[in-house]
């Protein structure tokens, strides 16, 4: 089963330097070996080193992996891999050299050594507090803020705006800037003909023979990552849906505080077509935002809403005509923007602080189900049909 999975996850593997020896996983919320609250820095270290710009070589690797285990798992305590395992010994010596060294010290040394490499590789998305129409990020995601505004646009048209694991870990790190700048609202967009078309599907292929489930839990800590930013975002979160909408993008919306969307939009969840499951809280949020037959009619059956139908059924806050949706919402959004910032931080916590502990199980449980999805022939084949052209939705 394990090499009938390889291979198929494998067409684009190829084994470049960085993936020889892999990143320490994310396994914190996982395995529960870790306490979340209490490690945030450390948190927040691991999802930096998936950042880094630069191939901090081998060694740097081997270092950062020992650190990892010891600081998750305390002393190395397997038995020792073979001679000719040659990978999977190196990193059996890293770990083991550290003896005894305390859990809490290794992730502190953990977290500084990561601090010393991303400085020297910074990481592109974040927007200095009271920066004003301060422009940064990579290519793919632009993070501008101006006139109390930070906006975050998804920027790959070419690829209808599909969001990479790059792309997931930016928008986190753009979020938790946004959430401490001085903008008083965030705004997230789409540049070109979409909005997003959902998860990139080639997320999927660059799976080592052997990691695949490695990749997947990664995978699925990401998401849960990166829905938590969403659950937790402490400002008025806007979207901005200048065009059709995919997937994740549209399970999302349902944690966004305002939802504007061109009446070219379409919203779309086929995740039964693609062998996987709702996630971004959708499977909690939609069913109590718009009944439980409407709710499985697009979770379960796939069905695309246009954007009035998106409407009628309170995803979307409010449709305009699609030549003059971007003056419409700006001025809409500007005028949003000049609202006091304290006020409406504190309406949006009584609202949301509700619901958030709820917010967070469903978000665990949604990801646990879909990391088991993507272990699936259903969702495997699917995935191989659109990558190797043979489908589209
Ligand atoms: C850490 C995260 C974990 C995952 C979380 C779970 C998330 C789930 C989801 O989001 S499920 C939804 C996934 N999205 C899709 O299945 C959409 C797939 N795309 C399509 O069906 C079509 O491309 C389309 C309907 C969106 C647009 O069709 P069309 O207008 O005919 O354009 P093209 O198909 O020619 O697309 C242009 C170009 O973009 C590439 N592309 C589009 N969407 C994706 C995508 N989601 N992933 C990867 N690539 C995508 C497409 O292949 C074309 O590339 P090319 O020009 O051929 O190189």
């Amino acid at each position: 089963m394990a090499l009938r999975l390889a291979k198929h996850w494998c067409l684009s593997a190829i084994r470049s330097p960085l993936q020889v020896i892999s990143f320490p996983a994310l396994q914190l919320h996982v395995s529960g070996t870790a306490m979340r609250a209490d490690q945030k820095d450390f948190e927040n270290a691991v999802t930096r080193v998936k950042l880094l710009k630069k191939d901090p070589g081998n060694e740097m690797k081997l270092k950062l992996y020992a650190l990892y285990k010891q600081a998750t798992e305390g002393p190395c305590n397997v038995p020792k891999p073979g001679v000719f395992n040659l990978i999977n010994k190196a990193k059996w010596d890293a770990w083991n050299a550290l003896g005894s060294l305390p859990k809490e010290t290794a992730r502190q040394n953990y977290v500084d050594l990561v601090s010393s490499l991303s400085s020297s590789s910074a990481s592109s998305s974040q927007v200095k507090p009271g920066a004003d129409k301060e422009q940064q990020g990579s290519e793919n995601l632009v993070v501008t803020s101006e006139n109390g505004i930070t906006k975050i646009m998804l920027n790959r048209p070419t690829k209808k705006n599909a969001i990479t694991t790059q792309m997931y870990q930016e928008i986190i790190l753009a979020l938790k800037a946004a959430s401490k700048d001085d903008s008083t609202i965030t705004v997230l967009t789409g540049n070109g003909d979409y909005y997003c078309s959902g998860n990139d599907l080639s997320n999927f292929t660059d799976v080592l023979s052997g990691e695949i489930e490695e990749k997947v839990k990664s995978i699925a800590i990401l998401l849960r990552d990166f829905v938590d930013c969403f659950i937790d975002f402490p400002k008025p979160l806007i979207a901005v849906v200048n065009g059709p909408a995919v997937g994740i993008s549209v399970t999302l919306l349902g944690l966004f505080d305002a939802v504007y969307a061109s009446d070219r939009a379409t919203f779309h969840t086929p995740f039964s077509h693609l062998g996987q499951s709702p996630e971004g809280c959708s499977s909690y949020i939609f069913p109590k935002m718009m009944g439980p037959a409407k709710a499985k009619e697009m979770l379960i059956f796939g069905k695309k809403l246009t954007a009035g139908e998106a409407c009628a059924r309170g995803l979307v806050t409010e449709v305009f005509p699609d030549s003059t949706f971007q003056t419409e919402v700006w001025t809409r959004l500007k005028a949003y923007s000049k609202l006091p910032p304290n006020a409406m931080r504190v309406s949006k916590q009584i609202i949301r602080n509700m619901e958030k502990e709820k917010l967070h199980a469903v978000n665990a449980e949604e990801v646990s189900v879909l990391q088991e999805r993507w272990l699936s022939d259903e969702c495997i084949n699917a995935v191989m049909n659109f990558l190797s052209k043979r489908a589209k939705l």
